[in-house]
């Protein structure tokens, strides 16, 4: 074989097929491996308002800009002839144990990126053995995602309705856990829109998706229908047309506006037999709150820049986080990973898990399901060869942790 393979033995799957051995042997890919490269396939395939909003963020776009900033002023340290042939990439977070240290966070309304929608990244997740966080405002139902992602992992991502639409909330927590969803995932920042000019500009606003886009979770819903029949004198009827008159309907009921607090947690917890996590975390103030709340895990996250712009960038609020209660909880993160490196400085920070956002979404736009497993197989393998060469021999604390980097002084 001409290849420059170190081992004889099979590649871990992850390292297998094209993303990665095709590299080696230095074919021309049909999707490239950058994620600039990924950005630009988008922008051309892409309609302006679906590139808009995926690409788009808050006001300047400054924390955006910040969330990847904040990688490149921590510099990896590596350290020779330590044996790391196979890095470990196995790590076990909220109970489960997963293949890698990365999952796909919730995304809403695939629909507007790629026709096969939230089948294709479903399926992809599963392929490639990472789990996918299903969305509220996904353009399928809980059922029929759960079915494409099969034996796959999959967690489901709340966007909890008003208080006063309980009976909604807990028919569609009873919906997900009935499909395999294990895990909870509560979105905490996002009760309203943040300020998007670049969605302002093209005139979409996925609260309001009167395409009906994003409102399939909902328009499924026993519980909604009932509701919905009730408030307008008869039956919710099945047809297109009515799609359209209670979608925003549904936008009512799930936002806007923040009408829980901390105490309302128990409701999910007695609703919810499997961990909960709360996604958007940025203090360590509302980390303990998250612990006294009997919560399982947080995701220290600013929504990619999409909420407050001139927020903190995310990564600078991980370590003093897991110094307060990362041995209470699961502590997770996202916003603005980007490569492999991205990957191991934010769990050396101290994550025990960190999610993809938009990368993966680029992926779907240029190649559906195999666009999705290619973005995640170029940066598990990036993450792969990267722990190597830095002499890094598993994604365990014991391996990777803060001695492996160190703070690039700022000009
Ligand atoms: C187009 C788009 C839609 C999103 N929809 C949701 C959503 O429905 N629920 C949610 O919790 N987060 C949502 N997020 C936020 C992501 O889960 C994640 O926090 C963010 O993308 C991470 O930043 P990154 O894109 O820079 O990696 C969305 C992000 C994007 C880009
Ligand atoms: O756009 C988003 O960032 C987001 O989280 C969202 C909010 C409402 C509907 C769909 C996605």
């Amino acid at each position: 074989m001409s290849t420059h393979r170190r081992h004889p033995d099979p590649q871990p799957a992850h390292l297998q097929g094209s993303v990665y051995e095709a590299g080696l042997r230095g074919e021309k890919p049909s999707i490239p491996y950058s994620y600039e490269a990924w950005e630009e396939l988008a922008h051309e395939k892409l309609p302006k308002t679906s590139w808009g909003y995926i690409h788009g963020s808050a006001g300047a776009g400054t924390t955006d800009q910040a969330n990847k900033d904040a990688f490149k002023r921590w510099g990896i340290i590596p350290s020779r002839l330590i044996p790391t042939v196979r890095p470990d990439l196995t790590t076990a977070v909220l109970g489960r144990q997963l293949a890698y240290p990365i999952a796909l966070a919730p995304v809403g309304v695939h629909s507007i990126f790629h026709p096969d929608k939230e089948f294709a990244v479903a399926k992809a997740a599963e392929e490639v053995g990472v789990p996918y966080t299903m969305s509220t405002a996904s353009s399928t139902s809980i059922e029929d995602a759960a079915a494409a992602n099969s034996n796959g992992e999959r967690w489901y991502q709340l966007y909890w309705p008003q208080k006063e639409h309980d009976s909604i909330t807990k028919s569609i927590l009873k919906r997900a856990r009935a499909s395999g969803f294990t895990a909870l995932v509560v979105t905490l920042d996002t009760y309203i829109l943040g300020w998007r000019p670049c969605d302002l500009d093209t005139g979409y606003n996925p609260f309001l998706i009167a395409d009906t886009t994003g409102v399939a979770i909902g328009m499924s819903d026993p519980v909604f229908r009932e509701q919905w029949a009730a408030d307008h004198g008869g039956k919710y009827p099945d047809d297109e047309s009515q799609l359209k008159e209670s979608a925003p309907y549904w936008d009512r009921v799930v936002f806007p506006g923040v009408s829980h607090s901390w105490e309302d947690l128990k409701f999910l917890k007695e609703n919810w037999d499997g961990p909960i996590v709360l996604k958007g975390i940025q203090t360590v103030r509302d980390a303990k709150k998250a612990v006294e709340a009997g919560m399982d895990g947080i995701i220290i996250s600013n929504h990619g820049g999409r909420q407050v712009d001139g927020c903190v960038p995310s990564l600078d609020c991980l370590a003093p986080i897991v110094d307060a209660v990362g041995d209470k909880l699961d502590v997770m993160y996202d916003s603005g990973v980007r490569t492999g490196s991205d990957v191991i400085k934010a769990l050396a920070l101290g994550a025990k898990l960190v999610f993809i956002g938009r990368p993966y979404i680029y992926g779907l736009a240029i190649g559906g399901q195999e666009g999705v497993k290619h973005v995640l197989g170029a940066i598990l393998a990036d993450l792969d060869l990267t722990l190597q060469l830095s002499g890094i021999s598993s994604v365990k604390s014991q391996d990777l942790n803060r001695d492996c980097i160190q703070r690039i002084p700022t000009a």
